[in-house]
This record gives structure tokens, C-alpha cells and sequence, in this order.
């Protein structure tokens, strides 16, 4: 990759201007609610949020007309159908459609609209099934898809070679992210549809409210699971707007590796579930071991700090509050 690499693109300090005008798209989500905190804690004072209801993403001429009368100079791509392996196996088409529709649209419009810097949120799922672990961002394209998710990662992976083309052609300051799997305030917490922890978090928590004696885990409990807090991310977002430019996505990991058992057992314990875990190894288990390797990120100094159990409790407190009080 690196003949195509374009030191020739312009690369701004975002922090410099705290008025500048910032798109975070998908604001009301887990990762764009964050990014919004982290950036009014830094003291952006022209962000430019619309809803869903507001602007529907997938719709390219609402999308067109949104950039050319806002113009944003920053764009953060945190927008996007999202949810867990039972989801991803279930509804394939909206996944890689409604995905592959939101983020052409806020590229192209952002791009022909004279944004600044673009960044892109992908995830670890683009990944090959068996990939060296950890897994390096080398590591891409580089072998077979986990079946089950496989729409949603070839649309992300389409993204990040969107933001490249358009690195390489005009000269423009688009980057990738690839989050791990996340979690914290603001998550989806669907009985079916939500990923692994804010199922697991919501259920234990069902069960002892009403005293129910076993909860029902999906799987065989040996996948090993990745788990970043969203406010970490967040906080890695605003890292890479200010100091990353450059063709390679850069992975974003804790680089804390627990198996589902192990994860059910700590949030049984922050919940305080008292009964048994029953594995239901009719649901599919997924990728074995997605571990990813952010020592790039590192290298560039950013590092994470909450751990999983503080994450957790934090988590938990924002569910018992805000959700299922
Ligand atoms: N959650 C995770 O574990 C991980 C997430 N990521 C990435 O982070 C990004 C954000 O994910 P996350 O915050 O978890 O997802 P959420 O589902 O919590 O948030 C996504 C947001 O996008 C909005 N949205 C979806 N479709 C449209 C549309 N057509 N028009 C306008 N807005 C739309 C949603 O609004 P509404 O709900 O009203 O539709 C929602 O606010 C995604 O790119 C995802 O791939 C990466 C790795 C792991
Ligand atoms: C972030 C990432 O998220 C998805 O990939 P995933 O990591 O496989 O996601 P998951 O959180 O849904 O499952 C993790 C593991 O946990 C087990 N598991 C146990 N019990 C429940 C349960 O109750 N719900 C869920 N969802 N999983 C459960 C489950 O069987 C699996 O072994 C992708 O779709 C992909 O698109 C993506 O990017």
C-alpha cells in the first residue's frame, strides 16, 4: 500500500478550531452519543446532529441536500444498521444494503461538499474467520468471511476502500477506524436483535427481578470475545480526527480477550444474578477468536482505560437508571 500512499493530502489540526462545524452522524447510537460527550468535553460548540427521523441516511438526494446547505468541515461516520449475530444472520439484505447506501452517501456528499477530514467507523467482523491473532490491519482481505456476518463486513470493508479511493484520487483527508466489539450507556439492549453483552446484561437482570433460577446463554461459551467501552472509543476518535492521515485503517482494541463463558460469569456477578447459566449450543457460535492488534494505535499513543469489570459496572448503573429501573 504504500506507493499509493498520498503524503499530498492535506492533514488539518481538528482541536485547533473547537467552532468548526462537526457532522457526527448517528448521534443517538452507543458510539455517536459518545463521540458527541467527547467532543463537548473538548468544547466543540457547532456540532450538527440530525436524527434518523430528521434525515434518512439512505436516501441520497436528502443526503445531498443536507451536506450542501450545512457544509460540515468535519464528518464522523458513526451512522449505521448495526446489531448482533443473531441480527447480522437474519436480515442480510439490510445489512449490507442499508449499510452499503448510508456510508456512500455521507462519503460522496461529503467529499463534493469540501469537508476537511472524514473518518469512518468499520468493525473487527472484516476480518478473515481464521486470521492470525492478533490480528494485524494487514490482515485484510486476506481469507474467507465468518458466514454469519458476512453482508455487514463486506459493506464495511467497502468503505474503507471508498475512503482510500477517494484518499488516492482527490487527494482528501478520509480515514477508517475498525472499532472491537463495544459496549456502555446508550447500547441496544433487544432481547434478540443487541450484541452479546447488553443481551446478557438485560437478561440476568430480568431474571432477578423476578426470580427466575436460570438464564439462557447462546452458543458454546468458548468464543473469545474482544470488548472495548464506547467512552474509550470515543475518546480514540477524537485522537485519530486530530493526530492519524493516512490510506490504512488503524484497529481500536483493549487488547483484553475474555471467552463468553467468561463474560457471562463477571456480568452475572455485577448484575448479582444468583442462579444457574444454561447453554444453548443450537445458536451459532460465530468467529472463534477475534482479538485485534492495535499496536499502530499504540504507536501513535493512544491507549485505553477502562477495564472490563469497571465498564461493566458503569454500564450496568447507566442500564439500571435509564432502562429497566
Ligand atoms: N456496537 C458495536 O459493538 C460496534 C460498532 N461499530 C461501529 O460503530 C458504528 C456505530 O454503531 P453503534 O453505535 O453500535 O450502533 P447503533 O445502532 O447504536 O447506532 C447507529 C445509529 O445510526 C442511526 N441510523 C441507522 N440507520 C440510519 C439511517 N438510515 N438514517 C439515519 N440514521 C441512521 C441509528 O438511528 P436509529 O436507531 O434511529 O435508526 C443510530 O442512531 C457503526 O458503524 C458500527 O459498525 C464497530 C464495532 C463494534
Ligand atoms: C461487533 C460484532 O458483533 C457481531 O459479532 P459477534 O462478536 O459474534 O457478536 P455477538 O455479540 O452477537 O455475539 C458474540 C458471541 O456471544 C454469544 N452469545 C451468547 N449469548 C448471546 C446473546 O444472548 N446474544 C448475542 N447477541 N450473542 C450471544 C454469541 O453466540 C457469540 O458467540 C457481528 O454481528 C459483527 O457484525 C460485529 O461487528
Amino acid at each position: 500500500m504504500g506507493s499509493q500512499d498520498n503524503e499530498a493530502v492535506a492533514s488539518n489540526s481538528f482541536l485547533a478550531d473547537k467552532s468548526a462545524k462537526v457532522f457526527v452522524a448517528g448521534h443517538r447510537g452507543l458510539v455517536g452519543s459518545a463521540i458527541v460527550e467527547k467532543l463537548k468535553q473538548h468544547g466543540f460548540t457547532n456540532l450538527i446532529l440530525r436524527s434518523h427521523a430528521e434525515l434518512d441516511l439512505t436516501r441520497q438526494s436528502d443526503v445531498e441536500a443536507f451536506f450542501a446547505s450545512e457544509k460540515p468541515e468535519y464528518v464522523i461516520v458513526a451512522a449505521a444498521k448495526v446489531g448482533g449475530i443473531h441480527a447480522n444472520n437474519t436480515y442480510p439484505a439490510d445489512f449490507i444494503g442499508i449499510n452499503l447506501q448510508i456510508q456512500t452517501n455521507i462519503i460522496d456528499s461529503a467529499y463534493r461538499n469540501g469537508s476537511k477530514k472524514l473518518l469512518f467507523l468499520g468493525s473487527s467482523c472484516i476480518y478473515p474467520k481464521f486470521a492470525p491473532q492478533p490480528i494485524p490491519e494487514d490482515a485484510l482481505l486476506t481469507g474467507t468471511l465468518e458466514p454469519t456476518n458476512e453482508w455487514y463486513a463486506i459493506a464495511k470493508i467497502a468503505g474503507i476502500k471508498m475512503c482510500q479511493a477517494y484518499r488516492i484520487q482527490y487527494k482528501w483527508d478520509a480515514i477508517s477506524g475498525m472499532p472491537t466489539n463495544l459496549y456502555g450507556p446508550n447500547d441496544n439492549f433487544h432481547p434478540e436483535n443487541s450484541h452479546v453483552l447488553p443481551a446478557l446484561m438485560r437478561r440476568f437482570h430480568e431474571a432477578k427481578v423476578k426470580g427466575v433460577k436460570e438464564v439462557v446463554v447462546w452458543g458454546t461459551g468458548s468464543p473469545l470475545r474482544e470488548f472495548l467501552h464506547v467512552d474509550d472509543l470515543a475518546d480514540a476518535v477524537v485522537f485519530m480526527m486530530e493526530k492519524y492521515s493516512g490510506l490504512e485503517h488503524l484497529n481500536v482494541g483493549s487488547g483484553k480477550e475474555v471467552t463468553i463463558k467468561e463474560l457471562a460469569e463477571l456480568m452475572k456477578e455485577v448484575v448479582g444474578f444468583e442462579g444457574d447459566l444454561v447453554w444453548d449450543t443450537s445458536k451459532p457460535d460465530g468467529t472463534p477468536r477475534k482479538l485485534m492488534d492495535s499496536s499502530k494505535l499504540a504507536g501513535l499513543g493512544w491507549t485505553p482505560k477502562i477495564s472490563l469489570k469497571d465498564g461493566l459496572v458503569d454500564t450496568y448503573k447507566w442500564y439500571s437508571e435509564n432502562v429497566n429501573q
